[in-house]
């Protein structure tokens, strides 16, 4: 199955890139555009999502440890993103390639207009056989408005251009039944085909530079699989196997299988690129009638909301225990919710003319997470 891929999203770590004496190991880079070399050789168009601003930075200004603050983060990143796009560019050009950098921050794949720019762009930059390099916009984003992992940011890239398959580079072998790095009896797990039976074996980064671990590998992994794309979770040091991903030999990591009926473009917004302000929690009735029966959400389901939102905005649905079900695009405002949470949908209309929906978030609008 492997062999059919034509465009590739190559996710790299910090874990990954870091070089024991602090900064970016060079050589590191050197290995992947080899394999990017190799790749595009072979027909293979190629996007590497780089994480590395921060410890390249930190490098530069010779810190010890990563800045907590934002701001200090925010500065960091600022002066590491040139020193890494630049090892990129010279590295990639010994092979007769050009290098692009795009950053990209969290408004760019929520609001459609960015988002269509975003994709035009790249699909431009495949087109003149350039190697987009692709890192979050850490210098000029807001804490409550960002990717904040690259895991996350690769899938949804992975999406936004249509790829065949997401790689995530890391430092362990893949998923194991727990953290490896803890628990010496961990069992790699080969393949995967539903994320959510795996999720409770993820727990946090296993570096001091590494952010969010397992558990935005796993996030990373639900989203692109719901995409419709594959997602390879592989050890940094078996990087030269991709070299076989034409060839049908499958590098040894843990693969995480498509599923079958991917989510519709507008249906994938709503869950993972659009933004939320607001939730509204429904009672254990209305959760399994949106969970298990395919329904819409009707006001007499409602017992609480929060946040704050206008129509046609996107809420989170959440169940009696807190738990994110669902996303969806709201037909009334935080305070019309807040009028009619428990009542029939017939009172909706009496109470707001301009209203002749019965449904809160229509089944159509709505994706479960
Ligand atoms: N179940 C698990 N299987 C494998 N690794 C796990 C698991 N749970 C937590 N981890 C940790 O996730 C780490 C990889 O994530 P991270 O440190 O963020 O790296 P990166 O910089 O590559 O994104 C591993 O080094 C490991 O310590
Ligand atoms: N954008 C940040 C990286 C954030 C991040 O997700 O890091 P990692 O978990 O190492 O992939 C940077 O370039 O340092």
């Amino acid at each position: 199955m492997l062999s059919d891929v034509r465009r590739v999203v190559l996710k790299i770590g910090s874990s990954s890139l870091n070089h024991q004496q602090g900064g970016i190991d060079e050589r590191a880079i050197d290995e992947i555009v080899s394999v990017i070399a190799a790749l595009k050789e072979d027909g293979v168009e190629c996007i590497i999502v780089s994480s590395g601003a921060v410890a390249a930075g930190m490098g530069q200004l010779k810190l010890q440890g990563r800045p907590r603050d934002l701001a200090g983060k925010q500065a960091v990143a600022a002066v590491g993103q040139g020193v890494l796009i630049e090892m990129y560019t010279r590295n990639l050009e010994q092979h007769g390639i050009i290098a692009a950098q795009v950053l990209l921050s969290r408004i760019d794949l929520a609001q459609a207009s960015h988002y269509r720019n975003a994709q035009n762009t790249l699909e431009k930059l495949l087109r003149l056989q350039v190697v987009p390099i692709i890192n979050e916009n850490d210098t000029v984003a807001v804490e409550e408005l960002c990717f904040g992992d690259n895991d996350t940011l690769s899938a949804l890239v992975a999406g936004l251009v249509g790829a065949d398959l997401l790689v995530i580079l890391t430092d362990v072998d893949g998923l194991y039944t727990a953290n490896p790095k803890k628990d010496s009896s961990a069992q790699l797990i080969k393949e995967v085909t539903e994320v959510s039976a795996v999720e409770s074996m993820a727990s946090g980064a296993g570096s001091l530079l590494g952010t969010g671990g397992m558990v935005t590998k796993l996030r990373a992994a639900k989203i692109a699989t719901r995409f419709g794309i594959g997602m390879l979770l592989l050890n940094f040091t078996r990087l030269q196997e991709l070299n076989f991903l034409t060839k049908g030999q499958s590098p040894e990591g843990t693969y995480f299988q498509p599923v079958k009926h991917r989510l519709a473009g507008r249906k994938r917004w709503i869950a993972y690129a659009g933004l939320t302000e607001g939730s509204i929690q429904v009672d254990d009735g209305a959760a399994k009638a949106l969970v298990e029966e395919g329904k819409s959400l009707l006001a007499k389901g409602i017992i609480a909301v929060e946040g704050t939102w206008e129509r046609k905005e996107i809420v989170r649905i959440i169940n009696t225990k807190g738990e994110e079900i669902a996303r969806g695009v709201a037909e009334l405002t935080r305070d019309e919710v807040q009028t009619v949470k428990g009542l029939h949908s017939e009172k909706l209309h009496q109470l707001f003319r301009d209203f002749d929906g019965e449904e809160v978030v229509h089944r159509d609008n709505m994706t479960l997470i």
